[in-house]
């Protein structure tokens, strides 16, 4: 029998740098991910898939906002700009693994699952934007930036550049948890909790609103994986494997690590916040659920990861 895994992909491994960053290349990327993706699947893995935004809802934000300053047209609310990334990315996604599953003679197809995700709208990420989106900027530009948008919260990026941040609240329950159940359970590839899913609160009469925040989708990929028993949890990402001392001249890969060590290194400040470090929490979170396994690799990677031939393997 198949084992299901949970694929997180990263916003930002899908915009390979500052220079691909067109809907094209994007799919480029995409269509290079897919590939990888069937590859594992043929080595018997069900899969649904799950992707950043990170970049993406950046981009849609500042274009929403440029076309409101120079042209009065009307905002698009941080959580519209999230949703349509749901549906842009994951139409990529569903349209790649649909041709390649009929190039391999797979009987399969892909859908995407818009998906709502309930945060606490008294969560403290609220006061505390912490969410890298949009494009990196560099130290000489950052006096600029900071000047032409005085309320931008701006941070560095795991010594990649600076980047606007926003709130990003803890995903507590994934709205479409059923459905998404019911469809793995016949077969289909799915495409969900897209971008950490769509933030929404759930007001006192039991209504849903949605609520201006980025959730992370490797804490909204490993409360899915949890939730539907997934036999593995992988975080595509770009890197082939985490290191201790990262960027140093004593790096270390981890090939192995159980999660009493990561924690251990966690504790040593070994993971950059905004980068690593919610991709290690979320595995410790998956794995304190019961999860049984967690890989972290890139993208190029997935099919010789799950064969242990590289990836950051850890076990409970
Ligand atoms: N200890 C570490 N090991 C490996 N990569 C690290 C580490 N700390 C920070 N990073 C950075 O984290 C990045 C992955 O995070 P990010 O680009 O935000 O993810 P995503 O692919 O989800 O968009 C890597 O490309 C690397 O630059
Ligand atoms: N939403 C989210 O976590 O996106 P990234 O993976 O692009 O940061």
């Amino acid at each position: 029998m198949n084992k299901l895994a949970v694929i997180a992909i990263g916003g930002n491994s899908l915009i390979s740098d500052n220079s691909h960053q067109t809907i094209e290349d994007q799919y480029n990327a995409v269509c290079e991910t897919a590939r990888s993706i069937t590859g594992m699947m043929e080595k018997g893995y069900n899969v649904i898939i799950t992707h950043g935004n990170g970049p993406q809802v950046g981009f849609i934000l500042r274009r929403s906002e440029i076309a409101t300053e120079a042209a009065g047209m009307h905002p698009v609310p941080l959580v519209s700009c999230g949703a349509d990334t749901q549906g842009a990315i994951g139409y990529q996604i569903q349209q790649a693994m649909d041709n390649e599953f009929n190039r391999r003679g797979i009987d399969k197809s892909a859908v995407t699952i818009v998906t709502q995700v309930i945060v606490d709208a008294k969560d403290s990420a609220f006061e505390n934007p912490i969410k890298p989106i949009g494009s990196f900027y560099t130290e000489e530009h950052i006096q600029k930036i900071k000047s032409e948008n005085p309320t931008w919260v701006l941070v560095s990026d795991a010594g990649r550049g600076y980047r606007r941040v926003v709130a990003s609240p803890f995903p507590k329950k994934i709205v479409e948890i059923d459905i998404i159940r019911k469809l793995v359970v016949e077969g289909y590839c799915l495409v969900a909790v897209g971008g950490g899913g769509i933030p929404v609160i759930q007001q006192d009469d039991g209504t849903l609103k949605g609520i201006d925040a980025v959730i992370d989708k490797d804490f909204a990929s490993s409360l899915l994986a949890a939730q539907i028993n997934a036999d593995v949890l992988i975080i595509s990402t770009s890197v082939p494997l985490v290191y201790l001392n990262y960027g140093k001249a004593d790096e270390r890969a981890l090939e192995k690590v159980t999660l009493h060590e990561l924690k251990q290194y966690v504790q040593e400040n070994h993971f950059a916040p905004g980068s690593m470090l919610p991709k290690i929490q979320a595995v410790i979170n998956f794995l304190e659920s019961g999860g049984k396994k967690a890989i972290i690799t890139n993208t190029e990677s997935l099919e010789a990861a799950v064969s242990g031939k590289t990836g950051t393997h850890i076990y409970p």
